[in-house]
């Protein structure tokens, strides 16, 4: 089969290609494998609040002797404010206009303080396809590899390039594939998944290679729970961490592209070379990463006891209706446990209006916890909720280093959200099959 991209004609006869080469060929206007450097056309690019500034600042910087300064392709760019919002300081305020500004006089699509976390937007709105390559100023944006995107992320100083060209040097990464065979025992989650894979190959087996993510286990997963394992490939080091598009993209696809059309080219190539990791998951236990690294994960068996302060449901990891609703269900009338708090931040409106809709603020309400709008939250302790002084965390978030929920002197664990709900019950680590 021969497939043409504008105007280069890749060839799938002869050498197998990983899904990564292919979308570098046609980014790059020739086929490129991987280990070559190429200097690549970007398909979309996403930035906010926190990195948003320094990248309009560099672009100004790289446009100075420019008569006109304006973008490379302004309906390329999003920019979103969610990682200090509502305006949670003046200098937050200030970013927020200064953005917003940059935005409207440029005419690049920018979504305010009430639309959600950057990498819940991005797809839900419909900015990601197959086949693309996209570039954030934010390490979780490998997020949308669930789309069958390469997606990665950027610094802001990069990013001023991308705004002003449009184009960025990347070396073409080799792939990592993990084929995850089994059906997800009850209780047990696709963040039970990512975090075992982690805790596996350790915070730097997948260092500057594209993860790849297929086999049964994964393909059984919903979009929502596809999202929660691309989002983590950069903390086992991932560029990327890809998920081939198949039906359950599709009809998510559906439903916000209107011309959007499947094409099975974008895919890894039987044959394609990478680096093979097998697991079956038919027996996985709910898995936890303890304190302070993403890759120190243990069963839920050897932490549960561990008593809590405070638990937080949200992030782009695993802030969506589906991870609230696991919640919502596993708690039903029962009160959130004395001494612990219950902060829960849907990942975007649109979630929230699930939430809303299904009647779970309000129960969550009653039982005690607190209900935020869209935003990162405590999730890396730069706005509310955050941890004091030997306080413990468990969230379902995807980080937790030293400080990043607040005090240097805090704990933070990792969990599904079916985990921090049965924890939030008992007010101590616990496995969620016992409830
Ligand atoms: C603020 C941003 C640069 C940062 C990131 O890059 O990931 C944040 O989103 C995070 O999760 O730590
Ligand atoms: S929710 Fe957390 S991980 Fe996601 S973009 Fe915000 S701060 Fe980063």
């Amino acid at each position: 089969m021969n497939k043409h991209y504008a105007g280069i004609n890749m060839s799938t006869n002869n050498e197998p290609m990983t899904i990564s080469e292919k979308i570098f060929s046609k980014a790059a206007g020739k086929t490129v494998k991987a280990g070559e450097f190429v200097l690549a056309d970007i398909d979309r690019a996403m930035t906010h609040d926190i990195t948003g500034p320094l990248a309009v600042e560099g672009f100004y910087e790289i446009m100075r002797d420019k008569e006109e300064k304006k973008v490379w392709d302004p309906s390329k760019i999003v920019i979103l404010f969610d990682h200090q919002v509502p305006a949670d300081s003046l200098n937050a305020a200030q970013n927020h206009i200064m953005l917003r500004k940059f935005a409207k006089e440029q005419g690049i699509i920018n979504y305010d303080v009430y639309e959600g976390v950057c990498h819940q937007v991005m797809p839900e709105k419909g900015h990601v396809k197959p086949g693309d390559l996209v570039v954030g100023s934010d390490s979780h944006t490998c997020a949308y590899g669930s789309l069958g995107a390469f997606s990665t992320g950027i610094g802001s100083t990069d990013m001023a390039a991308v705004f002003a060209s449009g184009k960025l040097w990347f070396k073409v990464p080799e792939t990592i594939r993990f084929e995850v065979e089994g059906k997800l025992p009850e209780h047990v989650y696709s963040k039970d998944i990512i975090l075992h894979l982690i805790g596996d190959v350790g915070a730097e087996g997948a260092r500057y290679k594209a993860a790849e993510y297929a086999g049964s286990a994964i393909e059984a997963l919903s979009m929502s729970e596809r999202m929660t394992i691309s989002n983590m490939a950069i903390e086992m080091g991932g560029k990327a961490g890809i998920i081939e598009a198949d039906k359950t993209t599709e009809a998510y696809l559906k439903e916000r592209i209107p011309d959007y059309e499947f094409d099975p080219y974008w895919k890894s190539d039987e044959g394609a070379e990478c680096e093979l990791h097998k697991y079956d998951i038919s027996n996985l236990e709910p898995q936890v990463a303890c304190p302070h690294n993403v890759d120190n994960v243990k069963p839920v068996t050897e932490v549960e006891g561990t008593k809590v302060d405070q638990i937080f449901v949200g992030s782009c990891t695993n802030g969506r209706f589906e991870d609230i609703e696991v919640v919502a269900k596993m708690m039903g009338d029962e009160p959130v446990a004395k001494d612990v708090r219950l902060l829960i931040i849907p990942a975007s409106r649109t979630e929230y209006m699930k939430v809303l809709r299904a009647g779970y603020i309000e129960q969550f309400m009653e039982a005690g916890a607190m209900v935020e709008s869209p935003c990162c939250g405590p999730c890396m302790g730069g706005s509310f909720g955050l941890l004091g002084d030997g306080e413990v965390g468990l969230a379902t978030s995807n980080r937790n280093f030293k400080g990043r929920e607040g005090s240097p002197q805090s704990f933070v664990y990792l969990s599904s959200p079916a985990t921090a709900a049965a924890s939030a019950l008992t007010g101590e680590i616990t496995d969620p099959r016992k409830i």
